[in-house]
């Protein structure tokens, strides 16, 4: 998996959203998301056949323009709508099931420590999501803000592996967290609400010239 996809990962979901959620994928696709993820979860979200509705507009909006469509905690959809992938918590299903089943798929792991990180690597994780760094207004179970700190240790323990960093991201400490050590990193907030979501991804997206 190539880790340029981590620069700017936007996840969503309906609840997130002051206006249309298509209508917020698009923009930010349009202002250059390099990977979204689908996250419908907590009070009001959407089930059932308008989840899978739903999911397959994104999907197909992704497709149109080529980023990676992962959908969060769902493996059974993810595998049924054929996405380019699923990330998953410690608390979902054990990844070791699906590692066989999920050849070709991007697969990413939430970790918050650095046993959880070697497992994860262990386990055949493409990437992982380290975080809450910041306090984050999106997730309600969310563990206690932990900082770029733990950020710097894991990447000083695992140089080269994919990681993103989540949790109270903003325009202002993004870069902050890529000197860190991560190689791009997720936000919901701070693009679903946004005046102007292209400028907001241009100021998220990084500076450095991709080599
Ligand atoms: C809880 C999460 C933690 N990290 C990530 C990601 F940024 F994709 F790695 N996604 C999640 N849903
Ligand atoms: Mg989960």
């Amino acid at each position: 998996m190539n880790c340029n996809i981590l620069n700017v990962y936007f996840i969503m979901g309906t609840i997130n959203c002051r206006k249309d959620p298509l209508e917020t994928l698009e923009e930010a696709l349009q202002a250059g998301i390099t990977c979204f993820q689908l996250r419908e979860k907590g009070e009001g979200s959407l089930t059932g056949k308008a989840y899978e509705e739903f999911a397959r507009a994104c999907q197909k909006m992704c497709q149109a323009y080529q980023v990676p469509f992962i959908v969060n905690d769902d493996v059974e959809l993810a595998f049924k709508l054929n996405a380019d992938g699923f990330h998953i918590g410690q608390e979902d299903l054990a990844l070791p099931i699906f590692r066989e089943k999920a050849k070709g798929k991007i697969v990413g792991v939430s970790v918050h420590n650095s046993r959880e990180m070697e497992q994860a690597i262990l386990n055949g994780a493409d990437y992982v999501g380290i975080g809450p760094l910041y306090k984050t207004q999106s997730k309600k179970d969310a563990k206690p803000p932990a900082g770029l700190y733990f950020l710097k240790a894991i990447r000083k323990q695992s140089a080269n592996f994919p990681i993103v960093g989540i949790g109270g991201i903003t325009e202002e400490n993004a870069n902050a967290v890529r000197s860190s050590g991560a190689d791009g990193v997720s936000v919901i907030s701070v693009i679903c609400h946004s005046e102007d979501i292209g400028q907001t991804v241009k100021n998220l997206l990084s500076k450095k010239k991709i080599n």
